[in-house]
This record gives C-alpha cells, structure tokens and sequence, in this order.
C-alpha cells in the first residue's frame, strides 16, 4: 500500500513556501507521495482574483517537475465547486483503492476544521498531518479527538499567495518567491496584473 500526503490548495500561485513544506514532509515521515490536489474553488473563498484552474496546475506541473515524488492532481476539475475536501477524499478512495491518502493542513486550517462539510468523519477516518503557520500564533485549541491528528514541526515560512498578487499588481520584483520556472510563466503573462 502506497502512503499519500494530499496537499490541498487553491495554487493562486504555487510559491516557495509550498515547495519547502511539501518537500519537508516527504524527506520527515513516511509518505511514499505528495500529491498537490489544485481546488477549483475553496467554499470558504471569494472567486475575485482567482486565475483559471489550468493556469493555476500548470503552474503546478512546473514547479514539481524535478521532484519525482511529488505529484499534481486535478481531481477536482470533474468534481463539483465548491470543492469539498471530503467529497474528494472519497473519490480518491475509490479510485485508487489501494493507497492509503493523509491531509496535510497547516495550522491556520486546524481552527476552521469544524466548519468543513463533514468534518467529523474528515478527522475519523483520515490521518491529518498539522504544520505549524506563524510563529507569534497561539496553537488553536482542539476540542475533538486528536488521535488522527499528527502534528509536525516544519519550518515556517512566511509568504502568502494573496501578497505574491499584490506585489505582481504593484510591479514589484516577485522572482525570489517562486519557483524559477513558475516566475518565467507569470513573467511572460498578464496574470494577476
Ligand atoms: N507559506 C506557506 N507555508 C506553508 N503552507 C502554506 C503557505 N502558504 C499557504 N500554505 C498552505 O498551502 C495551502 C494552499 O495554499 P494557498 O494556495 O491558499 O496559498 P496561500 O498563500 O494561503 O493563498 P492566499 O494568500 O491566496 O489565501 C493552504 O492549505 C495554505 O494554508
Ligand atoms: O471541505 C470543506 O468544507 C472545505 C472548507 C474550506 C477549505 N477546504 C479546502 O481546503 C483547501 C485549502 O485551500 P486554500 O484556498 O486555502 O489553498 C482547498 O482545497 C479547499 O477546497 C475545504
């Protein structure tokens, strides 16, 4: 059975901050995979500045292309918006019945868990691997079974996707936050201009 850590994402762009993480993960524990799952659309998310769902795994795929255990997925895409991360746990399950698939959240996510369709049967059923986001944030308080919780200590690292936009917008210097070939896409495009 092959172990998969599903990194789940909106990608508005993929940045470096995935990539470190993302890599941590596969060389920390024993996933054999990381797959990115690219969202058509977060439920908890405005549509507004969001690029098309091809640009965003395209973008993916050419981050990812020198590490061969990672992969993108665009399950999704066929899957109804908002994207629903139990929804989509259960496809995979009965797609590739013989991987065993683990979320990977950071933080942040952890405190908005409950609100997530099904979240009871997300955290019964699925391993949850936990990073940590910001340094100053205090560790959100868990009042629901935390056996499938597994918390990892990755570094953190502080870039954001909405501020990468705002510094494309705002004719800012963006090349050190991304991937060199993710930066050679959005530098020959008018995406988030
Ligand atoms: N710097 C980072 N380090 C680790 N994880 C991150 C980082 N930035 C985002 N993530 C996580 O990666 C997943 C996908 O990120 P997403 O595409 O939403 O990027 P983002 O930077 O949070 O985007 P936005 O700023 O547009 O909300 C989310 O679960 C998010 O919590
Ligand atoms: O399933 C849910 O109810 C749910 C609620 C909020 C977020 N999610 C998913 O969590 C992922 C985080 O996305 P993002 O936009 O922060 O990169 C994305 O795949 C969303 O579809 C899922």
């Amino acid at each position: 059975m092959k172990k998969i850590g599903l990194f789940f994402g909106s990608f508005n762009p993929i940045h470096i901050g995935h990539l470190i993480l993302a890599n941590y993960i596969l060389e920390n524990t024993d996933m054999d995979e990381l797959w990115f799952v690219v969202s058509p659309q977060n439920p908890f998310k405005e549509k507004k500045s969001l690029l098309n769902d091809h640009n965003r795994l395209a973008m993916v795929r050419l981050a990812i292309k020198n590490y061969p255990q990672m992969r993108a997925s665009n399950i999704e895409f066929s899957l109804p918006t908002p994207s629903y991360t139990i929804d989509t746990l259960i496809y995979l399950k009965e797609k590739y019945p013989k991987n065993s698939f683990s979320l990977i959240m950071g933080e942040d996510n952890l405190k908005s868990l409950h609100k997530w369709k099904n979240f009871e049967l997300l955290i019964k059923n699925y391993q949850i691997i936990v990073y940590p986001r910001t340094s100053s944030e205090e560790r959100p308080e868990i009042t629901w079974n935390q056996e499938n919780i597994h918390r990892i200590s990755a570094p953190i690292i502080e870039l954001s996707a909405t501020e990468i936009r705002r510094m494309i917008r705002d004719k800012k210097n963006v090349r050190p936050m991304l991937p060199p070939e993710v930066f050679e896409y959005l530098d020959g495009s008018n995406f988030y201009r």
